[in-house]
């Protein structure tokens, strides 16, 4: 405000300098006009250069304001007029004697800051360089980085560019022609040229309009090509980026930037960048042909132009920036629906179904208000738009009648002239009522590029495939809190070894760390200290796949896909033979319930699985993990919903099947670790026992303790269910 306030000081003095300067002047005994108004131009601009910069030094520049456009406007202020007078001395003295003389006066000064203004908010707005507050982070417009999207089909815009020429061309001669025919009417010197001015313009129209239609054509298909390019890259990036971006990033507004934001930027750039390329040029031939007929009027409209450029460029800035809240309301929308669909079980079983249609309402709702000033935003940028053409149309016929009676132009000329004139304006029109549409693609091309730019902060870019893997793991010392959560240490200076042909065991109580160290060895999240080792060497030297190929996890909610059972089983190893994936499924004690099934391993498991058991879904996973035939194996929780039977059948076979095999097993049900090689005890994210069953439970610890608490567990249930029965009775 302070900043704000002080910059007004600025054309007082400016107005205070300009009135001494008019009073030394004379002092300088001048003869010639020219010479003095540069001098006192030139002592305005040291004057107000020093003036802005001390005003900027003691009280800052206004935050609307760079420093760039304030130097800007000094220049144009001071140096305007001599430059506008020199230049028109040439074409005519007469006409700049009058300004000469009074360069000082108050209505010269006025014109001098009005155009000063509106220059400086088209360069505020318009500057093709990044300015200062761009720089800070606001959205900027990512034009750049589109068009080399569209680079690969630089073949095909040449051709549409050439068509676009040779349209608009076409079209250019209708006006021409038209004036040429007035003249030939009102003179009436050749009526054959009638007859063949008519001719060629049907000629043309018709030429202009196939070229239209074949450019038409090759545009939108090369753009849906590139809107399947850029939503396959899109996809492809999310894919490659860490674990911790989908822990922030929520699912519905990574979909929603992979489908809607690319279809509202493909649109936005095959409809309105085509129109935008086609008023381009049609707005440049125009003026072109406008120059031919009179220079002078050309100018006014030229003159004029900026006016009826700022205002929609203001309004449009607002619809702009409201357009860039709805896409954002509309995917928290979307979120709140995806997610409720995809928990449509949990939301059932709570009766949540009022709640979340609420919950989705008011999403709507609150996109619903935006949309309603979006939509007011947009009117109000149509309505400005067409009054500033309005005012040229009238301004133009008024100044072009001037010329025509002092017989500068013909009335032929000034037919065609207002003629181009109206489709000049009408494309200019255009141009900017569908500015902010291609800025709405720029601003959602925006949120594409920072998924399609984004590097993974974890790469994976090792590349070590060693012949002989023995599978041999080890924690040194690791420390690791989520990224989310940094200030929370979920594991703390843990060091194990799993060993070939053994089986380990991972208990603990719930959130004690255990999956977190399974997420580490899958190398998801990287330890904020110590090493992961495997075979002595560190887990992120090994490559992406060899490594994926050698370390299977079964994890706690095992995921499928809507795919069949054998797709399933087989998934991420290609086509594989059939038997390879029944000897899985047998291990996993998966085969009795898949050939039970309407169509067996073809029988399709529905969406993430949805229609099979949680036990049939587990036992689905282990023969995936199995059929891999990985060296190391990690089972986390994986049989937690078996009956005690199948769960028995289930890890004979994973046990016996690995005699080289480096197994990690977490249970919570002790009796699956029972059976370990040896256990780890894991409680607030430290390593607090190891040894076999037998050593932990003459040892009398914790993991004593959790057997003992597990036991008088199943003795109180049974000794429950006991009573329940003789109660029945
Ligand atoms: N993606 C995540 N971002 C932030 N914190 C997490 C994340 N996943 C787990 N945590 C936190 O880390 C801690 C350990 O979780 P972890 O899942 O490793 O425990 P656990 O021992 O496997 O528990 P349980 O036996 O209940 O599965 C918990 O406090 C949990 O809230």
């Amino acid at each position: 405000m302070k900043a704000s306030l002080a910059l007004w000081t600025l054309p007082a003095l400016d107005f205070v300098a300009v009135q001494l300067l008019l009073l030394l002047c004379p002092l300088l005994q001048l003869q010639e006009p020219q010479a003095i108004i540069w001098i006192s131009s030139l002592a305005r601009l040291g004057f107000l250069a020093v003036t802005s910069q001390a005003i900027c030094a003691v009280w800052g520049l206004p935050a609307w304001l760079g420093r760039e456009v304030l130097l800007l406007c000094v220049t144009l202020l001071s140096l305007l007029l001599p430059c506008y007078t020199t230049l028109t001395s040439f074409i005519d003295p007469q006409a700049t004697a009058e300004i000469l003389c009074g360069w000082g006066r108050s209505d010269v000064l006025v014109i001098t800051y009005l155009i000063t203004v509106v220059v400086a908010v088209l360069w505020q707005n318009f500057s093709p360089f990044e300015n200062e507050s761009e720089a800070k982070g606001q959205p900027s417009a990512s034009l750049g980085k589109l068009l080399s999207c569209l680079t690969p089909y630089g073949g095909r815009f040449l051709v549409v560019a050439i068509l676009v020429v040779v349209s608009s061309l076409g079209e250019m001669a209708i006006p021409y022609y038209t004036g040429q025919m007035t003249d030939w009417i009102m003179n009436e010197e050749n009526p054959s040229a009638f007859g063949t001015a008519i001719l060629t313009m049907s000629l043309l129209t018709i030429g202009s309009a196939v070229t239209e239609f074949l450019c038409d054509s090759l545009y939108n298909v090369t753009m849906s090509l590139i809107h399947m390019g850029i939503q396959s890259r899109v996809f492809r990036s999310v894919l490659q980026q860490e674990m911790a971006f989908f822990d922030t990033a929520q699912t519905g507004d990574i979909t929603s930037r992979i489908t809607a934001d690319t279809q509202a930027m493909s649109e936005s750039l095959s409809e309105k960048l085509s129109l935008l390329m086609w008023y381009l040029m049609r707005v440049t031939f125009l003026y072109l042909f406008m120059m031919k007929l009179s220079w002078k009027l050309s100018l006014f409209t030229l003159l004029v132009l900026p006016v009826i450029m700022v205002i929609p460029k203001l309004s449009g800035t607002f619809y702009e920036e409201l357009s860039f809240q709805v896409q954002a309301s509309l995917a928290q929308a979307n979120q709140a629906a995806s997610e409720t669909l995809s928990n449509m079980k949990t939301v059932r079983s709570f009766a949540g179904e009022e709640e979340e249609a609420e919950r989705y309402g008011g999403r709507l709702n609150e996109t619903y208000l935006l949309n309603k000033k979006e939509s007011v935003a947009y009117a109000g940028f149509m309505w400005t738009n067409s009054l500033s053409g309005l005012a040229l149309k009238v301004g133009i016929l008024y100044y072009g009648g001037q010329l025509v009676t002092a017989g500068y132009i013909s009335s032929g000329d000034l037919v065609a002239f207002v003629l181009y004139e109206l489709q000049f304006t009408s494309a200019v029109e255009v141009l900017f009522r569908m500015y902010p549409d291609v800025r709405k693609a720029v601003g959602a091309s925006e949120k594409i590029f920072e998924y399609m730019d984004r590097s993974p902060r974890i790469a994976a870019t090792g590349n070590l495939v060693p012949e002989i893997f023995k599978g041999h793991v080890t924690f040194q010392n690791v420390t690791f809190a989520y990224p989310s959560r940094p200030d929370t240490p979920v594991l703390k200076d843990v060091s194990f070894q799993l060993r070939p042909g053994e089986v380990t065991a991972l208990v603990g109580p719930s959130a004690a760390g255990k999956s977190t160290c399974v997420w580490l060895l899958e190398r998801f999240y990287q330890p904020q200290a110590g090493k992961i080792l495997l075979d002595g060497k560190s887990i992120w030297e090994y490559e992406q796949k060899y490594f994926h190929s050698k370390v299977a996890l079964v994890s706690q909610e095992p995921v499928l896909f809507g795919r069949s059972v054998r797709e399933n089983i087989s998934y991420g190893l290609g086509d594989l033979p059939l038997d390879d994936v029944i000897t899985a499924a047998k291990y996993a004690s998966a085969h009795g319930f898949i050939t039970g099934l309407k169509d067996g391993y073809q029988t399709d498991a529905g969406e993430k699985g949805g229609q099979l058991s949680v036990g049939q879904k587990q036992r689905v996973a282990i023969a995936r993990a199995l059929l891999r035939d990985p060296q190391i194996l990690i089972l986390d929780d994986a049989t937690s919903a078996l009956d005690t039977e199948t769960e028995h059948l289930v890890q004979t076979a994973v046990y016996n099947s690995s005699q080289h095999r480096t197994v990690l097993v977490i249970a919570h049900r002790l009796s699956t670790a029972e059976q370990a090689d040896r256990i780890l005890v894991l409680e607030g994210g430290q390593i607090t026992e190891e040894g076999t069953h037998q050593e932990l439970l003459e040892k009398g610890g914790s993991y004593s303790r959790m057997v003992q608490k597990q036991l008088q567990g199943f003795q109180k249930d049974s000794t429950n269910d006991e009573e329940g029965q003789e109660k029945h009775v």
